[in-house]
């Protein structure tokens, strides 16, 4: 049997497809779930795969706290301020309530986290993890975007670490095949249908993407929240999107 992963992008508050498409599996795709050897991710992706691997059940806690960063974040914006050094602490306050406190050795060898060398700019993945502590920080470093998310870059391991999205923001592990999800239309396996006039993709970070405005909408989002009504539009876009991969692949159940 061709062993299987499943790998999220990076996505900052877009993270809110991933929760939809994963909803979908859980619903319609045990069977694939079921086979899974392992879960990679970077940025927000890793902080849904990290949920995914060890804390399935807490999904619809994960959509409601980021559901309350989004509003945050949106408030914070109106008055012209970016997240800053807050947003990690939030991040981590829900990552505390969310994991379990076995959850590193759920991890073990099952979550790929990616993360960036501040000092030689070069990808590295996580999938040991000696503690729960560990492996928060490695997914707090994943997220870490600089000045976006404050100055102080994340100290894991004895260096410095930045989001995972500048070098590998799609992570395909080595063995068998990684399904890949993103919520930019792109090449991805479960993503939005391009709609753009221009048939054009570009490579960026490891991920084939098509240039679109949309894309471009969707870069900026990642960042800077949309409205709520949009933010459930794009939970069900990733819900329906996941379905559709379900059906066209047989894991439909
Ligand atoms: C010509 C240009 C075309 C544009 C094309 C677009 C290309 C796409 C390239 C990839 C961009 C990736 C964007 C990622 C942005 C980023 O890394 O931002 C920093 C990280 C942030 C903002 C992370 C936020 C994480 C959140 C809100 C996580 C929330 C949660 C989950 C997702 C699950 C568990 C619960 C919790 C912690 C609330």
């Amino acid at each position: 049997m061709t062993v299987l992963n499943l790998s999220f992008a990076g996505a900052g508050f877009l993270g809110i497809y991933h929760v939809g498409a994963v909803e979908a599996f859980v619903r319609h795709g045990p069977k694939l779930l079921g086979s899974l050897s392992a879960c990679a991710g970077a940025s927000a992706g890793a902080l849904v795969a990290a949920v995914l691997v060890t804390a399935p059940d807490k999904l619809e806690m994960s959509k409601e706290f980021l559901s309350g960063l989004a509003d945050n974040v949106r408030r914070r914006q109106f008055r012209g301020v970016i997240p800053g050094h807050n947003l990690m602490v939030s991040l981590g306050e829900c990552m505390e309530e969310l994991l379990p406190s076995e959850a590193h050795r759920l991890a073990n060898d099952r979550l790929h986290i990616s993360i960036t060398d501040l000092k030689s700019g070069k990808n590295h993945l996580v999938s040991r993890f000696a503690s729960r502590e560990e492996l928060m920080t490695a997914l707090l470093a994943s997220c870490y975007l600089p000045v976006y998310a404050g100055m102080k870059p994340v100290e894991f391991r004895g260096q410095k670490w930045i989001d995972g999205g500048f070098t590998d923001n799609l992570p395909i592990l080595p063995v068998g095949r990684t399904i890949t999800v993103s919520p930019f239309a792109g090449l991805q396996d479960v993503c939005p249908v391009h709609r753009g006039r221009f048939d054009t993709q570009f490579r960026l970070a490891n991920m084939s993407t098509m240039l679109s405005m949309d894309n471009v909408k969707r870069l900026h989002q990642s960042l800077f929240p949309p409205s709520a009504l949009r933010m459930q539009a794009l939970h069900e876009e990733g819900f329906s999107d996941a379905v559709e991969f379900l059906k066209r692949e047989a894991w439909m159940s």
